[in-house]
């Protein structure tokens, strides 16, 4: 059955919901019709703009000192993110699901499930005031949307997994999620918008879900939520960008590794070896999932002369940063580290706050790749 789909609900037309990349605007007038529109073509003036507002908004760095307070006290910046947003109301992240299906391999029908309403919810977004942290609403969400459950665990600090993985020195058997046969790990969980739906989602007995944060306020916020189940899940702060510090599993083996807008928050000449410790945890077979921001999305050419650090990476308002990625950029990160590609797209994407009549051009990519069968680490 053919179901491209011009202007209309997917959904209506195939009988089920679509991955993103399906609600296309061909009549202008039609702009305020629906939230959102997919694969907007950009107009060679559109796209010059978009140059002309980055080179604008580049010319004037901040300076090492500050940049150098930025890198060093990173988390520091993240916690206190968290300690402001921390009571944001939850947002469906269902379509997760449907994005990234291998997150829930044998519950795939229910991408079948789920209304188009919910896709909408997903990618409404709105701006923060202009003296916050350059984050729009959705985007603090996403980072901040689990409310708090009981309060009874102190967080699982890097040094106390450390500590009992230098006990333990990881072996087959004893590592957290050991017994488990399909182990996924969410890196830069924040307060678990991601991993709270999957282990919601994904009913599998043999799932193990790990996840962590740099910031030991996020992952306490994920410990204290009530939906937090120690036998199905550990969350630990660990920096990814920390060489020294062993993650709590053996190499080879995860299925699954995801990253949601976290590695464009890490200074790019860390981001390589970054992405190659992750890539030795995954089984042969095993894949990194990556939603990110693309060049030239609505944040970067919103950043004022004086956020930017180094090309195409800035810093908010709050001292938190992020980077903005091409296609090629990603793809060399991960064939770098011996992964292959199974999918590397870009989601223009525009929305439209149809009470504002406000139009958003949004540029996001998703990756996906592969470690090859017949490789093995460690
Ligand atoms: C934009 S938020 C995304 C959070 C989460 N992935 C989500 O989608 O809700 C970026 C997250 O990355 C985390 N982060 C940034 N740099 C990190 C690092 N070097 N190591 C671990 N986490 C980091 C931040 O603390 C923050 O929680």
């Amino acid at each position: 059955m053919d179901c491209s789909f011009p202007e209309g609900d997917p959904a209506a037309v195939c009988g089920k919901r679509q991955q993103f990349g399906s609600r296309f605007l061909s009549d202008p007038a039609r702009v305020f019709h629906h939230n959102a529109w997919d694969n907007v073509e950009w107009s060679e003036e559109q796209a010059a703009e978009a140059e002309r507002k980055v080179q604008e908004n580049s010319t004037q760095r901040v300076c090492q000192e500050k940049q150098a307070d930025y890198e060093i006290n990173a988390n520091k910046y993240w916690n206190n993110f968290y300690k402001i947003h921390e009571n944001g109301f939850f947002k469906d992240r269902h379509w997760l699901f449907t994005e990234f299906p291998e997150l829930a391999p044998s519950q795939n029908h229910l991408k079948n499930l789920l209304s188009e309403n919910k896709r909408s919810e997903v990618y409404e977004y709105y701006r923060s005031g202009e003296d916050g942290p350059d984050l729009t609403i959705e985007e603090q969400h996403r980072c901040s949307s689990v409310s708090l459950g009981d309060k009874t665990q102190p967080p699982l600090t890097e040094e106390s997994v450390t500590q009992k993985l230098h006990h333990l020195e990881i072996c087959a058997n004893e590592f957290p999620g050991s017994s488990a046969t399909y182990r996924i790990l969410e890196v830069g969980c924040g307060v678990g918008n991601t991993v709270f739906p999957i282990l919601q989602t994904n009913n599998d007995p043999s799932l193990f879900v790990y996840c962590c944060d740099f910031s030991s306020t996020a992952v306490e916020l994920v410990q204290t939520n009530s939906a937090y189940d120690p036998s199905r899940c550990f969350a630990f702060v660990h920096d990814l960008c920390d060489e020294d510090k062993s993650y709590p599993m053996p190499e080879n083996s995860l299925d699954v590794i995801i990253l949601i807008f976290v590695l464009s928050a890490i200074v790019p000449d860390k981001m390589q070896n970054a992405i190659n410790r992750l890539s030795r945890l995954l089984k042969p077979g095993g894949i990194m999932l990556l939603r990110d921001y693309g060049r030239y999305d609505m944040a970067q050419l919103r950043f004022k002369k004086g956020q930017c650090l180094s090309e195409n990476f800035y810093v908010r308002g709050d001292g938190t940063r992020v980077y903005f990625f091409t296609q090629d950029e990603l793809d060399t990160l991960f064939t770098t580290a011996g992964l292959e590609k199974v999918q590397n797209l870009v989601d223009r994407r525009l929305q439209v706050n149809r009470g504002k009549q406000l139009t958003m051009y949004r540029v996001w990519i998703q990756c996906k790749y592969r470690k090859p069968l017949g490789s093995s680490t460690g």
